[in-house]
């Protein structure tokens, strides 16, 4: 592609060096990957800066250079003002649009994410579609896996996706869209056909101002959902109608919107629910009429998730039929509620929770249950949101029976200082323990587990590392406990 069809969509650029005829083979913003022929785009990044990278990227073949300010390399550099908002329109531009030839679909929110990506996945499946899958776990393009740095990939990465799902015939893309993402411009030019926001509560305040600001950054989804009414497919906007964040997100679409809830009124509602530990029941009410749903996804959260999916399904198109039928065969996620015992007198289950809203959950789900104590094993990840660590640790204490505090993803902190900013409200009235290294930790929790007794192992789900420094080491919640309940014996 010419540079000069790029730069079309590009307002008021200066130019050093002639670019009317440069040739462009791909697009790069990172130097180590830079391929002869690339055109490189420098980023200001958290880290380091990319304009520092283009002489590098030059040395490697690219050929023109789009930068914030001049640079002393060999080849044209286009200046514009902001490099990261430029990368959008470039890469959909190089890309040939590649969402407006998919169904788009996103789904934002603090918990739930992953869960709805993959049971929609099963649901259009089923549908007899070829899928493509975004998300913290992993790419899924058909049956192909690829894996996956963040939750939601940049511009550049994600329209190259796109544009491997368009090659690969893939009818419709369900993608998990983080408020990062949405706040750093990661999804502009994504023409999303249903946006599907699951719930609010604290994270990542590390990175948002406040609650608002998060919030905010959520709600850019809904506003991005198209402007023009009535061409080819409907696009809708699926919302939690429980959620306190409604009202706010409601306004901030000009498109369908369409409600899931239990509690108030939803076009989309489960009632009669059943929840025991093989899986749950309920009636889902919708606008087409109601039918009876069976699935083993476990806990009362779960109900929203199918809850949310459903009404994402329908919307689309797809018969209820094939809905109830999808979600009676989906099997749970990778990481989420995941039962590693087998015929054990007692259970032991691997969650992602990491959040205090998501541990409260499973908690509460695990006691509904639980004929025995409850355990868990939990941490919080370093350099993240430091005020959810005693939130996660007063909830641990007060909804299991005894809790171990451990390690996850320490990152570059020392895991003492996590742990201790954890402990900090907690006293002798509460029962726990902490014990840094989180394999002893697990291998403690499955000692102490007697016939019916539940034990909980948060925070790393899928995870298969941990990270300590800026290095991952092998490290996986699953093997660990296995390995412990086998040394535990019946
Ligand atoms: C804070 C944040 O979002 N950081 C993201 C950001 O990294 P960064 O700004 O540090 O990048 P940098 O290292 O400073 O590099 C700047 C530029 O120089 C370039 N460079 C760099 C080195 C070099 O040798 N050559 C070179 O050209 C880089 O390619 C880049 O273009 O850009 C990277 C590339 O796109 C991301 O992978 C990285 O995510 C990091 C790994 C991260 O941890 N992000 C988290 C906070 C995040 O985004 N999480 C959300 C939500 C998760 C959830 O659901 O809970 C997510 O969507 O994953
Ligand atoms: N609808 C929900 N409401 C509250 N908690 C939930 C919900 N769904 C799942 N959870 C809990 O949150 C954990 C993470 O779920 P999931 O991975 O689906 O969320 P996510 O939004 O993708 O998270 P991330 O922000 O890390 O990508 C689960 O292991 C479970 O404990
Ligand atoms: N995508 C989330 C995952 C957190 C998972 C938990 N294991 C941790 O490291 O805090 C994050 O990076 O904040
Ligand atoms: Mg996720």
């Amino acid at each position: 592609m010419k540079l000069r069809e790029l730069l079309a969509n590009i307002p008021f650029y200066k130019s050093e060096g002639n670019v009317e005829h440069i040739e462009i083979n791909g697009i790069e913003t990172d130097s180590r990957k830079v391929r002869s022929g690339d055109l490189f785009i420098c980023i200001p990044g958290f880290t380091v800066d990319g304009h520092d990278f283009a002489q590098e990227a030059v040395r490697k073949g690219a050929v023109a250079v789009i930068a914030e300010k001049p640079l002393s390399v060999e080849v044209p550099v286009v200046i514009v003002e902001d490099t990261s908002r430029v990368l959008p329109f470039l890469a959909v531009q190089f890309f040939q649009n590649p969402t407006k030839n998919l169904s788009l679909i996103g789904v934002t929110g603090t918990n739930g994410k992953t869960t709805i990506t993959y049971v929609l996945e099963k649901i259009f499946r089923a549908y007899g579609q070829k899928t493509g899958v975004i998300g913290t776990i992993q790419v899924k393009v058909g049956e192909d896996i690829y894996p996956a740095v963040n939750t939601t990939p940049d511009a550049l990465e994600l329209q190259r996706l796109f544009h491997h799902m368009n090659r690969e015939q893939v009818d419709t893309a369900i993608m998990e869209v983080s408020s990062h993402a949405l706040d750093l411009g990661r999804v502009y030019g994504c023409d999303y056909d249903i946006a599907i926001f699951t719930n609010l509560s604290q994270d990542h305040l590390d990175y948002h101002k406040d609650m608002e600001d998060y919030l905010r950054a959520k709600s850019l989804l809904f506003s991005q959902l198209g402007n023009s009414y009535g061409e080819g497919k409907g696009k809708f906007a699926i919302l939690n109608a429980d959620d306190s964040s409604f009202l706010l997100l409601k306004k901030s679409t000009a498109q369908k919107v369409i409600t899931y809830g239990c509690e108030k009124e939803a076009q989309f509602k489960a009632d009669d629910i059943v929840l025991t530990a093989a899986g749950t029941e309920f009636t889902l009410q919708t606008p087409l009429g109601s039918t009876k749903i069976k699935s083993k996804l476990i806990g009362k959260f779960n109900v929203y998730n199918m809850l949310a999916a459903a009404a994402a399904a329908v919307s689309y198109g797809i018969p209820l039929d094939t809905v109830k039928k999808a979600l009676a065969e989906m099997n749970g996620v990778n990481g989420r509620f995941e039962v590693v015992t087998t015929d054990e007198p007692y259970t032991v289950i691997v969650d992602y929770a990491h959040t205090p809203d998501s541990l409260e959950n499973v908690l509460k789900t695990a006691n509904e249950f639980a004929k025995g104590k409850t355990y868990v094993v939990v941490g919080c990840g370093g350099d993240r949101d430091r005020s959810k660590r005693p939130l996660m640790a007063n909830i641990a204490v007060t909804h299991a029976s005894h809790a171990l505090f451990t390690s996850d993803n320490p990152r570059t902190e020392d895991p003492m200082a996590i742990l201790n900013d954890m402990v900090e409200g907690l006293d002798a009235s509460h029962s726990f323990e902490v014990i840094a290294d989180r394999k002893e930790a697990i291998e403690k929790a499955i000692a102490y587990a007697k016939p019916d007794d539940i034990i909980i192992i948060a925070g790393k789900g899928h995870e298969t590392y941990q990270i300590i420094g800026h290095k991952k080491h092998h490290f996986d919640d699953r093997e660990v406990a296995r390995q412990a309940i086998q040394a535990k014996g019946k």
